[in-house]
Parts: structure tokens; sequence; C-alpha cells
């Protein structure tokens, strides 16, 4: 029984998602947990996929939507049906290296510090309201699957943890800003 399905924890996976053959299906599977795939190349275009997506997600009745390294940027349908209410982990310290290809970023740009941000998905692009970051160092010897890996054992709790206290507080949100409540 995984951590996020067991009693203990104070929240269900309603469903998995996916937009491409990846683990986190196999791993619902084995799990018993629904999931389904909606691929951007089996609809006409961008609109009609972000419309399946939408209609998906809607059938299972999630009171929060987590995107986990789901790499296709929401529609404004999507957006719309779920607003407030999705919840987005990032391998950088936002609003540093936003975007796809966050981990190789930082290690071009040289930083000696970089990290995981969990935040709130608004209509931009990693630029919605942060609920935790978490810094994790870049060794000099890092290359990016090492630095990557290093910043997922990160993410993984403090996505985890991040989703039990919005699931059992509650989120304020002010403009820019969103705060857990304590
Ligand atoms: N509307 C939003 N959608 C998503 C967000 C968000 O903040 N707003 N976060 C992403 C996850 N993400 C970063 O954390 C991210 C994923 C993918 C991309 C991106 O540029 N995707 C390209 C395709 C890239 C590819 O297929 O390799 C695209 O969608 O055209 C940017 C940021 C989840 N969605
Ligand atoms: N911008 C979105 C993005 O980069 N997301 C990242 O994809 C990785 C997926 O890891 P996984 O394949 O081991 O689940 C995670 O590090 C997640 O933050």
């Amino acid at each position: 029984m995984t951590a996020a399905q067991s009693d203990a924890y104070p929240a269900r996976i309603a469903a998995v998602g996916v937009d491409r053959d990846c683990d986190a299906a196999r791993h619902a599977h084995s799990a018993s947990i629904p999931h389904f795939r909606i691929g951007l190349r089996d609809h006409a275009d961008r609109d009609a996929w972000d419309a399946a997506l939408t209609e998906a997600v809607l059938e299972h009745e999630p009171d929060l939507v987590v995107t986990a390294g789901f790499m296709k940027i929401l529609g404004p349908r999507f957006l719309d049906a779920f607003a407030g209410r999705i919840i987005n982990t990032h391998p950088a310290l936002l609003p540093a290296f936003p975007g796809a290809h966050a981990v190789e970023d930082a290690l071009a740009y040289g930083v000696k510090l970089t990290g995981s941000t969990v935040h709130l998905v608004d209509a931009g692009v990693d630029t919605g309201p942060v609920l935790a970051q978490e810094a994790v160092p870049v060794h000099p010897d890092d290359d990016r699957s090492s630095l990557h890996e290093r910043i997922k054992t990160v993410e993984r709790r403090l996505l985890v943890d991040v989703v039990a206290a919005v699931a059992t507080r509650g989120v304020v949100s002010d403009g820019r800003k969103a705060h857990i409540q304590p």
C-alpha cells in the first residue's frame, strides 16, 4: 500500500493522469488506482487536448490536482475548471529557472544552490504562488542526472507533506502570496 493510499495519509489519490507512456501509469495500475492517458498527439490540436484532459480529470471529481513531472503546459479550459486547486512541483527555486529544463539551466548558470518548489498553478508557467521551497546544494562534480536525483529526493517528501497540509488545513491566497493555514 503506497503511503499516499494508506489510512494514515489525509488524502486519497482519486486517479492518475498521464500524457505519455510512463512509470506513473504503471505504478497506478500496480496500486489499483484508476489511471488514464490523454496524449497530445491523439487530438486534433492543443485546444482539443486541453478539453479532453479537463473532461478526463473532472470525471474523478478531485478536490486537488497535483502535477508532478507532467511536462505539458495546462490550457485555459483546464485552468478554469480547477482554478486555485492545482499544485505543481518544480525542480528549482522559482522564480529562478522556470520551464521544462530547470535542472540543466541551473547547472549551466553555475548556481551553488538550487532546490525544489511546490506552488499553486496559475495562468502563467511556473508563476503561481509559492507554497513551499527547500534548497538543494549543487556539488562541483554534479551533472544533470546527479543533481536532479538529489532534488527529487527532496521534492518527493516536500510534495507529499504539502499535499497533506493543504488537504487538512487549506490555503489562504492573497495575490502573489499563498500560505497553508497553520
Ligand atoms: N499552465 C501551467 N501548466 C503547467 C505548469 C504551470 O505552472 N502552468 N507547470 C507545469 C510543470 N512544468 C514545470 O514545473 C512545466 C512543464 C512543461 C513545460 C513546457 O514548456 N512544456 C512544453 C513541452 C515540453 C516537452 O514536451 O518536453 C509544452 O507544453 O509545450 C513548462 C513547465 C505543468 N503544467
Ligand atoms: N517543469 C516541470 C519539471 O521539470 N518537473 C520535474 O520532472 C521530474 C519528474 O521526475 P520523475 O520522472 O522521476 O517523476 C521532477 O523532478 C519534477 O519536478
